[in-house]
């Protein structure tokens, strides 16, 4: 099933959009990723900046377009933008969840001088993409995708975003969710002990607070305590750095813990979504766990459901391996706004 109503189609020889290229951008707690795109699917001239170093969204993407690649790029006025974003869009007034970026879409657009600037949820752009990710997807486990049902969509990075995709006609409607805030279900005492760890910090301890970078750190913390040894100051990053290369048992046991309740949870919106067509896994941590992910005890922990053992082993799990995923949503969501 293709989306056939938006999507750029990249072996397609596109021609020049008539108005000038486009700006795309996919926004998280962490990282602000800007692209132009100046054909369907012609998306180039990436930049990724960290948020922290802006004070505000507009800063950083009049630092985007001011860059040298942008400028020498002659473009003269964007007037077509889309912006991907973590955190739900309920109104004009947009406020992050993990980053203190506030904004009014229409004082930016504004300010910006755009005739369009469209606004939508991160995952719900990621999850427009799926369909078209080609080969840039590795599957990990076994199952094999049943056409004309839903695919599920979750990723760890500063937060947990969920969506799905669910297939309309010939075209797929995208899921605005915010399923990262379930309430966190551990499935061994070890996660038992790690939610009685997390209890002290948090009331209530959603998947989001353990499946993330900060999460990373506080299984991290959890294990040390609940193994009664002490735990150092490390960020996630030199967490799964030292557990990748072989140096912290700890560390090794924190992100086999991390892998194994994106299992459960990766399990759970499966069987929530009937998503027979298959569970993808985007985000910024897993593509940069490699091979440990896929040897890691995710695949058995997906499919350890009970009496749903066998209808979820039959459900692929595919870890989305294209460097910027979000910009082919951005650009179908921005396209189908267009009416072109
Ligand atoms: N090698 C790594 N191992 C584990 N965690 C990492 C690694 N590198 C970065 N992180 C963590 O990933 C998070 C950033 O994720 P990502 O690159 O997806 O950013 P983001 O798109 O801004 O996040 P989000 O969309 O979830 O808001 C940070 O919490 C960071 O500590």
């Amino acid at each position: 099933m293709t989306d056939h109503a938006t999507a750029p189609h990249p072996a397609a020889s596109p021609s020049p959009y008539v108005d000038g290229p486009r700006l795309l951008a996919d926004i998280g707690g962490t990282n602000a990723r800007f692209a132009l795109e100046t054909a369907p699917g012609q998306v180039g001239r990436i930049d990724v900046l960290p948020c922290a170093n802006y004070p505000t969204l507009a800063d950083a993407l009049r630092a985007y377009l001011g860059s040298p690649k942008v400028v020498a790029a002659g473009v003269d006025g964007l007037r077509h933008a889309a912006l991907a974003i973590a955190n739900p869009i309920t109104g004009d007034l947009v406020r992050m969840t993990n980053h203190h970026w506030e904004f009014s879409i229409a004082a930016l657009r504004l300010e910006c001088g755009f005739d369009t600037l469209e606004v939508v949820n991160d995952f719900t752009a990621l999850a427009r993409a799926l369909p078209h990710l080609a080969d840039k997807k590795q599957q990990v486990g076994g199952g094999v995708a049943r056409a004309g049902t839903p695919l599920g969509l979750v990723g760890a990075g500063t937060g947990l975003g969920v969506s799905g995709l669910i297939p309309a006609g010939d075209s797929w409607t995208a899921l605005l969710s915010e399923g990262g805030h379930v309430t966190f279900s551990p499935a061994s005492e070890t996660e038992v002990a790690i939610l009685q760890f997390a209890w002290r910090q948090y009331e209530h301890v959603s998947a989001e607070r353990l499946l993330s970078g900060d999460g990373i750190e506080l299984i991290y913390r959890a294990l040390a305590h609940h193994t009664g040894q002490e735990a150092q100051e490390l960020d996630a990053p030199e967490i799964s750095r030292r557990a990748l290369a072989g140096e912290c048992a700890l560390c090794d046991q924190a992100i086999e813990a991390f892998c194994g309740m994106l299992g459960t949870v990766a399990g759970n919106l499966a069987v929530t979504l009937g998503a027979q067509g298959g569970i993808y896994i985007g985000g910024g941590i897993v593509p940069r766990l490699g091979e440990r992910f896929a040897r890691s005890c995710f695949r058995s922990r997906f499919e350890q459901k009970g009496r749903f053992v066998q209808y979820l082993s039959q459900v692929p799990t595919f870890v989305i391996t294209a460097d910027y995923p979000a910009f082919l949503g951005v650009s179908a969501i921005l396209s189908e706004k267009l009416g072109r």
